[in-house]
């Protein structure tokens, strides 16, 4: 019997590749056949899940981080030209200390110069992967990197961060570096929201970035009069996913970037569907199944082209909303097994080890149905 293994990171535990290794190594003992697909959406661990599949190599760059100063950083590149920039490892929410998050002075330059570091290492097609961003700058730190001018009434560049944005008179997409206008850019966002409104990036995410309700009211006045004096920005401001990472996916937008769907784009990528053909059974599944893995992760990505092959599917998780059981089977996924095998609490069920013990625990069970009878 084949089976693939194609599981998504337990966020903040153990990567992708982990886990599958972890599953194919339990099955293996019973003589079953494993092919590993690493996997991801298009949110964090998706350049290493890249890299570990060994599809990407890992090319580290120096750039601006969101607080302005200088960081270390990495993007994936991968053998067919294509770079892969997770924006979260430059200007990500996590990485900066909960008393320094402030959008007003954060900024998403450090995007700009990886793009450019990509170039220079001879990537034509960039893909950008927004959200978890600590920024609400519009994208404009990341315009100034690629050469589009943005300046204020006395002709000035301005300043990095959304504290600028009221000085901004004048964004002039003529002066972008040309090598931008010579590659393909794609972006993968995590949200369909809009630039601006109720259910846009400063009202929807600014919060947990350290926004204040007055300081949301003037970035938001100032973005949508940037769109109403920048025409090319105006044209995206509704697009879904403009709002991503505090406006950045506009301004991708703007320079020509298509959007994607990351779960499709990656299972494209790594040519997941045509595994599946080859394949009895389909193991995947990820940290958390809950209403977010139905809204186009993954996991339901795999589960939902399975169905279609009739291919039964097993989806392992820490922890699963049972309430959405039905929503599960019905999108393809035949079971929903916890990794857990007892009383564990949240940080111990996050554990590093524990984690791997829990998933060789869970892979030991479904060997065991698997290889039954024995021959
Ligand atoms: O970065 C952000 O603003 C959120 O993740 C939405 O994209």
């Amino acid at each position: 019997m084949k089976i693939l293994a194609a599981v998504d990171s337990f966020k903040g535990s153990i990567s992708s590749s982990e886990i599958n290794d972890i599953i194919a190594k339990e099955l293996e003992i019973k003589n079953l056949e494993v092919i590993q697909k690493p996997l991801a959406d298009g949110g964090e661990g998706t350049m290493d899940a890249l890299i570990d599949s060994g599809v990407a190599k890992k090319i580290d760059c120096m750039v601006i981080g969101s607080l302005g100063e200088k960081i270390q950083s990495y993007y994936a590149l991968m053998n067919n030209g294509t770079a892969v920039i997770e924006i979260a490892q430059i200007c990500g929410l996590p990485m900066i200390p909960e008393n320094k998050r402030n959008p007003l002075h954060t900024t998403t330059y450090g995007v700009g110069e990886a793009i450019m570091h990509a170039i220079n290492h001879g990537a034509d097609n960039v893909v950008i992967t927004l959200g978890g961003s600590a920024t609400n700058d519009l994208g404009i730190g990341m315009l100034q990197a690629l050469g589009v001018t943005i300046t204020d009434e006395s002709d000035q560049p301005v300043p990095l961060g959304a504290a600028a944005l009221k000085d901004i008179t004048h964004i002039d997409f003529s002066t972008c570096f040309t090598a931008i206008k010579n590659i393909t850019l794609s972006v993968i966002t995590d949200v369909q929201n809009p630039l601006f409104g109720q259910n846009g990036a400063t009202f929807i995410f600014g919060p947990q970035k350290g926004i204040t309700p007055e300081d949301a009211v003037e970035i938001e006045e100032q973005i949508q009069r940037l769109c109403t004096i920048t025409p090319i920005l105006e044209k995206y401001q509704d697009t879904p996913g403009a709002g991503a990472a505090g406006g950045l996916g506009a301004a991708c937008l703007a320079l020509d970037a298509q959007i994607f769907d990351g779960a499709d784009w990656f299972m494209e990528t790594l040519q997941v569907k045509e595994v599946i053909h080859q394949v009895d059974v389909v193991i995947t599944g990820e940290g958390k199944l809950d209403s977010q893995t139905l809204s186009g992760k993954a996991p339901i990505s795999i589960a939902n082209y399975a169905r279609s092959l009739n291919k039964p599917v097993i989806a392992i998780a820490g922890s699963i909303d049972s309430s959405l059981l039905t929503r599960f089977y019905e999108s393809g996924i035949n079971v929903c097994l916890s990794v857990i095998p007892g009383v564990q609490t949240l940080e111990q069920a996050m554990e590093r080890s524990q984690v791997q013990n829990n998933i060789s625990y869970i892979s030991q069970q479904i060997a065991t149905f698997l290889s039954w009878p024995k021959k």
